[in-house]
């Protein structure tokens, strides 16, 4: 389809403020002559500072429309509440379109609707449009800054965000130039004299909120996005920093789409946004310019007094939190929901609205250019090189991620090593080995879930980074798995070694075969420790929080121990569920009958004591005491150890990728649903809301 190029809408909005809203506000008509005031709006903003971004003054930018846009959650067995009701609205290139409100309005709902974000428990209706096109938001087609900072928090500032251009900018840039990009960025957020301090976490202070907060926008605006949204960027920070902040962000806005959620603004930070959204309850109360809001809430009876900041004033008047009258004003005292009730009223009657609406129309019915991912990153291969290294930066300076465990482990095979102490080969040796190589490839490397809590930050980086499109889901992969070869190494080295000569599974055997058997020995521990990371990487792909993942992970291992034909031996286990499938996919099987073929082939015991005098084969104890599966060597039990980590990563992106497709399809489905029923709702005027207040068609889509 041809794309046509959009003009900036006229925003000639005429206010009409209709007086039939409320007996109290006298009959009102306002021409507040907004296109006026618009054209100084915008001669100010380019006298202000405003970058133009030359690179992209022959692209259009990016026009986002909302239409009916609801939202509601479940509320068990209550039926649903409604978070956004009906809002319309738009937002166009070179504006900053600020949402504001009291807390828990909707505003962050609101953001993350706009950007696809929206959590799986709720249900969406209303029409999103970009360009004029339906075209699913996320992974790489915004940049969003999200309330919580998730960021790696070992980094310095200046590491955080070099790493960051290194991956979102292209290989055309050299290193130097990103370099001085990242430090650049950094400067207009006043963090110079905070770039070599670690971002810091929950185990060592390091910045401040607002100082984190900062980092985060830092990484979101290295590229420049067309389309950029901010979910309360100056929470944390004291009005001087807020306004810096979001003076330089508004600086960028030539060309581009912002749009920031923010709480409490100053009058001088009020002066940056050109529209405003102002929501209570989920409603619209206001939407247009911010210069003539202050107009429309005077129209209504409600003007702002003298040297008070009007953001101050909005938020006041529709805060029905704490449910206090209304100070002095026109309409003499009012509850906070009848003063919501008036303006809600009132913007829906407005010409302002109609003007919205007119604006939302002329924008959708021309049809732009789709919105393109950020495809200019750097390549793959960079990615993988820079998450790499990223990722082994962080693994070093967390203690808890491979540190605490190789002393943990170093501990353990010592404890092992002093209990079977010099085992020697006699009858009860046997069992002794048995139990020695459970524990191993069983207890041990249970306890790589150890990690977990260090890695689900990282997941969350993962998670944040992936959605604004930073790089590809295989890079993070080979970047994680080649960062931790090194440490895994080192802890299935180090403690291997202890446990293995400790007990003297090395005597009996030549020399070489020694080495050979604790070369098997530590390799089986290492990869049943890749195993039990990957299969962590896919409960934290599924599981929303850390304490459910262990707890989940922990489960998955026990069904796998108890499957794996050493609690119970393999012709014991009751065929269904233990032995097909658990004993098959248990990866524990292959780790016992590797280790297992290791210790005993080639080896000889005596007999029972006090028995006829023979010796027992190692084999014999193979095939007959612990049933192992002779037809195959330990290699293949190696091998197949080292497939099952490639399957586990492949399932671990195959869920990531299915997500990323299959979560945007499943949305539009559901927000035809929800569309359907409203319909149905409208066709049927009779119907009543129920005592929540929320229409019962909330009740048809449960
Ligand atoms: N996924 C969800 N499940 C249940 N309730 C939700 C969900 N998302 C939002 N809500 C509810 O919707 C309301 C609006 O939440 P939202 O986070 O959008 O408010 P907000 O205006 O951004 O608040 P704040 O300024 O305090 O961050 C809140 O009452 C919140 O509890």
């Amino acid at each position: 389809m041809a794309s046509t190029n959009f003009t900036l809408p006229s925003r000639a909005h005429d206010y009409e403020l209709n007086s039939s809203s409320s007996s109290s506000v006298p009959e009102t008509k306002i021409s507040l002559e907004l296109e006026t005031n618009f054209r100084v709006m915008q001669s100010q903003g380019e006298n202000n500072g405003v970058v133009r971004d030359e690179t992209h003054s022959n692209n259009i930018g990016v026009f986002l429309t909302w239409k009916d846009l609801w939202v509601t959650v479940s509320n068990g067995t209550k039926g649903s509440r409604s978070i956004l009701q009906g809002l319309t609205g738009y937002a166009c290139p070179g504006e900053l379109l600020a949402i504001m409100g009291p807390s828990g309005c909707g505003k962050s709902t609101l953001l993350d609707t706009l950007a696809g974000r929206l959590d799986s428990n709720t249900r969406q209706s209303g029409d999103i449009l970009i360009n004029g096109r339906r075209q699913a938001l996320a992974y790489g087609t915004s940049a969003y800054v999200t309330q919580d900072d998730a960021l790696i928090t070992t980094l310095t500032v200046r590491e955080a965000v070099y790493y960051s251009a290194q991956l979102q900018l292209p290989n055309s840039m050299s290193k130097s130039e990103k370099k001085e990009t990242a430090e650049m960025t950094i400067r207009e957020m006043g963090l110079q004299d905070a770039m070599n301090t670690r971002i810091g976490g929950w185990g060592s202070k390091g910045l401040s909120g607002g100082q984190k907060r900062r980092v985060s926008i830092c990484i979101e605006i290295l590229t420049r996005p067309k389309l950029l949204f901010l979910d309360e960027p100056t929470s944390g920070l004291d009005s001087a920093a807020s306004y810096y902040v979001m003076s330089r962000i508004a600086r960028q806005r030539a060309g581009k789409t912002i749009i920031a959620s923010i709480h409490q603004p100053s009058a001088e930070v009020f002066g940056l946004f050109q529209s405003v959204c102002l929501l209570s309850s989920g409603k619209t109360i206001y939407f247009g310019p911010a210069n003539a809001a202050n107009e429309f809430f005077s129209a209504n009876g409600f003007p702002c007094p003298t040297l008070q900041n009007p953001s101050d004033h909005f938020l006041k008047t529709i805060n029905k939190d704490f449910d206090e009258d209304i100070e002095e004003g026109s309409a003499g005292k009012k509850s906070t929901e009848e003063v919501i009730g008036i303006l809600v009223k009132s913007y829906k009657s407005s010409h302002c609205y109609q003007e919205v609406q007119r604006q939302v129309a002329e924008i959708c019915s021309k049809e732009g250019e789709a919105l393109e991912k950020n495809r200019n990153h750097a390549n793959f291969i960079t990615q993988c090189c820079v998450l790499t290294i990223r990722s082994s930066i962080n693994m070093f300076r967390d203690l808890g991620y491979y540190w605490l465990r190789l002393v943990v482990y170093s501990v353990l095979a010592l404890g092992l090593g002093t209990i079977y102490y010099n085992i020697g080969s006699n009858y009860g040796s046997i069992q002794a080995r048995g139990s020695m190589l459970m524990f191993v490839a069983s207890f041990l490397t249970f306890m790589a879930i150890g990690g977990f809590p260090s890695f689900v930050e990282e997941m969350k980086v993962f998670q944040r980074e992936r959605l604004n499109g930073h790089y590809d889901t295989g890079a993070f992969v080979i970047g994680n798995i080649l960062s931790a070869l090194p440490y895994l190494v080192l802890v299935s080295l180090i403690p291997g070694a202890i446990a293995f000569y400790l007990t003297g599974l090395q005597e009996g055997v030549g020399i070489g075969e020694g080495v050979e058997r604790f070369f098997y020995f530590s390799t089986v521990l290492f990869v049943c420790m890749m195993l039990v990371e990957s299969l962590m990487m896919i409960v934290a792909s599924i599981v929303p929080n850390f304490l459910m993942g262990i707890i989940a992970g922990a489960g998955i291992q026990g069904l796998m121990i108890l499957g794996g034909g050493f609690f119970r031996l393999p012709n014991d286990l009751p065929h269904p569920f233990w032995k097909y499938p658990m004993y098959y996919i248990a990866f524990h099987r292959y780790a016992y009958q590797g280790l297992f073929k290791n210790e005993f082939e080639g080896r000889t015991f005596p007999n029972i004591p006090g028995g006829r005098p023979r010796v027992i084969t190692g084999e014999s104890i193979l095939r007959e005491t612990w049933q192992v599966e002779m037809e195959y060597s330990k290699w293949v039990d190696i091998a197949i150890l080292f497939g099952m980590v490639v399957v586990y990563r492949l399932i671990f992106l195959m869920i990531v990728k299915a997500g990323e497709k299959v979560k945007p399809v499943v949305r539009a489905l559901m927000s035809v649903q929800q569309k359907q029923a409203r319909q149905i709702m409208a066709a049927n005027p009779t119907t009543e809301t129920n005592s929540a207040g929320n229409s019962p068609l909330y009740e048809i889509n449960k």
